[in-house]
């Protein structure tokens, strides 16, 4: 984790200049830690609404690691009223994506606070999000997989619509309920919502992001965007696609099993 902070440290000038570091780290490539010696450095992709966050925290908790989402720190910027917020605000709510530049500082800031704590590790969320920013991140340190999570897109626009969350407990919720009938060999989805307890009902809130409008822009830009990152990992053989067969009893001991962690929670709950 150290040597990529300092990696990423050095990337702050410009977003041309990101890259021409990003292409010229590799021939001054930091000391690389063996995978035996560290914890999982994973990413998730997958278009908006997919349930990067959810399946990603829930095996972050598993494994130990922490769950490091650009979209959350997006979000607390935002909150912050600090110098960046209202640039942000103008971007996020229009689904634009917010510029390499920007978002490697954000993840920057975030790594150093990691360090410091003595974190090893990781699970990356909606990072990267552009081919510039997979080059970055393979000039300063070893993916070892790329998990890409994949609904119909008709799926992913109801799942935006009914994301909310506790402004309290800041929990994450869905009142979205999916059921697709199957059709032309392709199986129905049935996705329960995912409700909150009755103490979060009254203070739910939905993302300022989430309106019909401004998530058919931001699969648009996953398409345009983000999209050629799943044929940059696909090249490497790094990544592994996964289609979400429904709600998450039925998707997370499949999701365990395809990434050979089937008996992990056992093992962990047995240990614990
Ligand atoms: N890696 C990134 N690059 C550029 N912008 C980002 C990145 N990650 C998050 N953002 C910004 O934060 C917003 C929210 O991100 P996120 O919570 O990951 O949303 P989504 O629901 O689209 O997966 C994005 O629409 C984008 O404006």
């Amino acid at each position: 984790m150290a040597a990529i902070t300092r990696l990423i440290n050095r990337t702050t000038c410009s977003s041309s200049s990101v890259s021409y570091f990003a292409r010229r780290s590799f021939s001054h490539a930091p000391q690389r830690v063996d995978p035996k010696d560290r914890n999982v450095q994973w990413v998730f992709l997958g278009c908006p609404g997919v349930g990067k966050g959810t399946y990603a925290t829930r095996l972050c908790n598993l494994l130990r690691v922490p769950h490091i989402a650009t979209g959350d720190l997006v979000r607390h910027e935002l909150s912050s009223k600090g110098p960046l917020s209202q640039q942000l605000s103008e971007i996020v709510n229009q689904g634009k994506l917010v510029s390499d530049e920007i978002i490697i500082n954000l993840l920057k800031a975030r790594l150093a606070a990691g360090e410091a704590k003595g974190e090893s590790g990781f699970i990356l969320d909606g990072f990267p999000r552009t081919i510039n920013q997979a080059e970055i991140l393979e000039g300063v340190t070893d993916i070892d997989l790329v998990v890409n999570l994949k609904l119909e897109e008709e799926i992913l626009l109801e799942k935006c619509l009914g994301r909310r969350m506790c402004s309290e407990c800041g929990g994450n919720f869905n009142v979205a309920s999916i059921n697709m009938k199957g059709e032309n060999g392709r199986p129905g989805t049935v996705m329960p919502p995912l409700l909150p307890p009755a103490h979060c009902m009254s203070k739910l809130i939905t993302r300022a992001d989430d309106t019909e409008a401004v998530v058919k822009e931001r699969l648009r830009i996953y398409n345009e965007t983000s999209k050629p990152v799943e044929e940059f990992y696909r090249s490497r053989g790094k990544l592994l696609e996964f289609d979400l067969p429904g709600g998450i009893p039925e998707s997370w001991p499949k999701l365990l099993h395809a990434l050979n962690l089937d008996d992990y929670e056992e093992k962990q709950s047995a240990a614990a």
